[in-house]
């Protein structure tokens, strides 16, 4: 049987990190730079202790460019925000597991019927097997984003222990589980990642890399998104 294809390196600048006021020209900047995605943090201060953007930011950014924009809802009730974000323009559509135990399902129909890519997203404590059902459903999520901080804020240090979710006194499957489990699944890293902390991701099985502050932050972008693009790809190479 042919090996399953590898799932491609994917650069997400998060652009928490960027200049709100102006953000068009910041994600003409980072995709410029090369980055393949713009990462869009989503949070309503509830299921999180920060307020961020929603669809009508959504909405504007897309009509300054045509790229695609990863949307991550750390919100509370994302069957709420499903209609909107469609309408404004969003490509992916990441919900938390931890809000999403009862209606997964519906979720996901709805945010493919809207034409967004749906992914599911886990906290740190969250166990990785609890995705498993949505990865193998008729209706499918199409990426996994591993949370590798508490979520809420940028900048936050990487916790490595997530690469095999190994938590004081609790082990959990972790990225490299799901890697092995779904070859070509598109599996996402978020928090935390950078040019120190990437090889111990990439290694780990990911190929979807969210930057903020070690790309926003960095005198030469342009040189951070292609470290992290490299890291992936020999990764893959090595196997
Ligand atoms: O989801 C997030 C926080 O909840 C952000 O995407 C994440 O923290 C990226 O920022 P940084 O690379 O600075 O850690
Ligand atoms: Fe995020």
């Amino acid at each position: 049987m042919a090996a399953a294809a590898a799932a491609a390196a994917k650069i997400a600048p998060s652009m928490l990190s960027s200049d709100f006021a102006n953000l068009a020209s910041e994600a003409e900047r980072m995709v410029r730079l090369g980055a393949d995605w713009l990462h869009m943090d989503v949070m309503d201060g509830h299921f999180v202790p920060n307020l961020t953007i929603g669809a009508p930011v959504i909405e504007s950014l897309r009509k300054h460019t045509k790229a695609y924009l990863d949307c991550h809802l750390m919100v509370t009730n994302p069957s709420d925000y499903v209609e909107a974000f469609g309408k404004a323009g969003a490509s992916g559509f990441t919900f938390h597991i931890e809000v999403t135990r009862d209606n997964w399902k519906e979720l996901i129909q709805s945010i493919k019927a809207k034409g967004m890519r749906p992914g599911v997203s886990l906290k740190p404590g969250t166990p990785v097997e609890d995705v498993f059902p949505l990865v193998e459903a008729e209706t499918p999520v199409e990426l996994v984003l591993v949370m590798t901080v508490e979520p809420g804020f940028g900048g936050q240090k990487f916790m490595p222990e997530m690469m095999d979710k190994v938590i004081p006194s609790k082990f959990f499957w972790g990225v490299r589980t799901l890697r092995k489990k779904y070859p070509s699944l598109d599996i996402e890293v978020d928090g935390g990642l950078g040019p120190s902390t990437i090889d111990v991701a990439a290694s780990a099985g990911a190929n979807c890399i969210v930057a903020g502050s070690s790309v926003f932050g960095a005198a030469d972008p342009g040189q951070v998104i292609s470290a992290l693009r490299k890291s992936v790809e020999a990764s893959q190479i090595k196997g």
